[in-house]
């Protein structure tokens, strides 16, 4: 029983974290090509080329709604986000610049707060 509630706290810690560093990136200067889904109307190749469309809103949504187990699964979305940007931007685009300084602050935030997935 004890064992249950510790792991429970443990995880709550865990996805305080999580839920810390998703924060930092909304509000990080570069984060605006990832608040919201990428709008198909807008990009009507995305989902040809992105099979897992990834963003901030859902990933705050998914925190939410308790639908990451581990933050191993919440460092996955986040990495996903970024991929996809890879995929779909030259590295020199607005958007693939601002998607390789938001994947760099990523993973030094997750170092930071001494969590690796
Ligand atoms: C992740 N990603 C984002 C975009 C993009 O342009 N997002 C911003 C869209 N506008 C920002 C304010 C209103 C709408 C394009 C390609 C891509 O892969």
């Amino acid at each position: 029983k004890n064992v249950e509630k510790l792991r429970t706290a443990e995880q709550s810690d865990n996805m305080t974290a999580c839920r810390l560093v998703l924060t930092e990136m909304e509000k990080h200067e570069d984060g605006w090509p990832f608040l919201k889904p990428v709008n198909f109307k807008q990009f009507p190749t995305y989902k040809k080329y992105i099979k897992n469309p990834m963003d901030f809103t859902t990933m705050k949504n998914k925190l939410r709604d308790s639908l990451y187990k581990t933050r191993g699964e919440f460092a996955s979305d986040t990495r996903l986000v970024f991929n996809n940007c890879m995929i779909f931007n030259e590295d020199e685009s607005d958007v693939g610049k601002a998607g390789h300084t938001m994947r760099k602050y990523f993973e030094q935030r997750w170092k930071d707060l001494l969590l690796s997935s």
